[in-house]
């Protein structure tokens, strides 16, 4: 087989049933370019966590088939970050402290110490919160915690980035600021990633094509191409005729689908 044709994310037939016998995601066939972003919408309770879960290495067990360049992504080769719908940061470590864990556990051997606290502080400049270095999780409102564990995805450079509604928590303003925040640093390391939200106008903007989950588990998700809005500058995106068919087209699927 070609390397490109068995490059990226390949999830094949993939289906989650939980213990108590709740079948949480139908057959998903999904296949995600290396260095590609997608986004994720779906009615509540579709999936779109269990399909970043199954990925992320979470779930006891699942039916069908998750692959990274040929390989089991859960082969040590592939680093997965994960930015949960709780944040998953650790109560009794700091910001600093929470990010450097990572890093330490993920990269060993990632550098000297100098380098580290470097990058440390870059992401977390990046990501607005620079002054909240030495506070802990618990003290910080949820939008916080939200930047802090994207910024910590970011700085262990994974292979696979995997985002659970990461700006959920954010005001309108600060949410636009983050978005674009968000593609730059991508851009700059652009992660093979899923990102799920339940706003439409973020699906649009962030994802180069936009998986729209069924309400019916058995149905397959809608994939639409948004190739021509991802490659617009940022700032022109919400005010194009692309976008504005873009949304129109998801707002019919999600009518036919929910
Ligand atoms: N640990 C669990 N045990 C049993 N059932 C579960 C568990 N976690 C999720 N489910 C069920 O699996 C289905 C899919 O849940 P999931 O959280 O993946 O949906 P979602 O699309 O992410 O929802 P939301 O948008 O509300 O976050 C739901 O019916 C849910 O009740």
């Amino acid at each position: 087989m070609s390397s490109l044709r068995s490059s990226g994310l390949r999830i094949k037939e993939l289906q989650v049933e939980y213990k108590n016998g709740q079948l949480a995601l139908g057959q998903v066939n999904l296949d995600l370019p290396q260095h590609g972003i997608y986004t994720i919408i779906g009615p509540s309770g579709s999936g779109k966590s269990t399909l970043l879960r199954a990925i992320a290495g979470l779930l006891p067990g699942y039916q069908g088939e998750l692959l990274f360049n040929g390989k089991s992504v859960h082969d040590k080769e592939t680093l997965i970050g994960l930015v949960p719908q709780n944040y998953g940061l650790l109560p009794w470590k700091t910001v600093h402290d929470n990010i450097r864990m990572a890093m330490k556990i993920t990269r060993p051997a990632g550098g000297s110490k100098q380098e580290r606290e470097t990058q440390i502080h870059q992401w977390l400049t990046s990501m607005g919160i620079s002054e909240l270095s030495g506070r802990y999780p618990l003290s910080l409102s949820g939008g916080q915690q939200q930047r802090v564990a994207i910024a910590r995805a970011f700085a262990i450079l994974p292979t696979i980035l995997l985002l659970d509604e990461p700006f959920s928590a954010l005001d309108v303003i600060t949410r636009e600021a983050l978005q674009q925040i968000f593609l730059d640093n991508w851009l700059a390391h652009p992660a093979t990633t899923l990102f799920v939200t339940h706003d439409v106008e973020e699906a649009i903007l962030l994802g180069q094509k936009i998986i729209v989950m069924p309400s019916v588990k058995q149905e397959t998700p809608e994939i639409l191409d948004n190739t021509a809005v991802f490659a617009m500058k940022h700032e022109d995106k919400r005010d194009s005729n692309e976008f504005f068919e873009q949304t129109k087209q998801i707002r019919k699927v999600m009518q036919e689908k929910w």
